[in-house]
């Protein structure tokens, strides 16, 4: 029987919304073990060092890790993307902001930016992780 694959997310933050990603990742950390995560550079090191969690570490946001992303789920790498902007400071790297989300809409793939709509999809697709796949609820021939 062939295992289900694994929900592949990236996960980024800005730096005044980190501690909001950590404490996110945390409520859901049993659910992301089972996952392929990626992250830009600064949020995946704090992942990987608060919540012992294997992430893919991309380039630090401002150096092109939201390209780097964007360009993972372009090619079909990423199912979804939770991206806690920060609405209030400025960001050098703001056309790559855009371009990140963007390609989200171009390709149909769920970007949830705030705390509400990260809860909505990390717990959706903790759920459909849940459930059995079709494959092992088909009984015997
Ligand atoms: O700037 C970012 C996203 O635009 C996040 O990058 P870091 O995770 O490296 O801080």
């Amino acid at each position: 029987m062939s295992q289900p694959t694994k929900p592949r997310l990236a996960l980024i933050a800005h730096d005044k919304k980190k501690d909001d990603m950590i404490v996110l990742a945390a409520e859901y950390i049993d659910f992301l073990r089972g996952c392929q995560l990626m992250a830009t550079g600064t949020t995946g090191a704090r992942l990987i060092k608060e919540l012992g969690l294997a992430v893919e570490r991309k380039q630090s946001g401002p150096f092109g890790g939201d390209l780097q992303i964007g360009a993972a789920l372009v090619e079909g790498q990423v199912d979804a993307v939770v991206f806690l902007r920060d609405p209030m400071t400025p960001q050098p790297h703001e056309p790559d902001i855009n371009a990140l989300v963007r390609a989200c809409d171009v390709h149909n793939v769920a970007c949830a930016t705030n705390l509400s709509t990260a809860h909505l999809l990390l717990s959706q697709l903790r759920l459909a992780a849940a459930q059995p796949t079709s494959e092992s609820t088909r009984s015997p021939a």
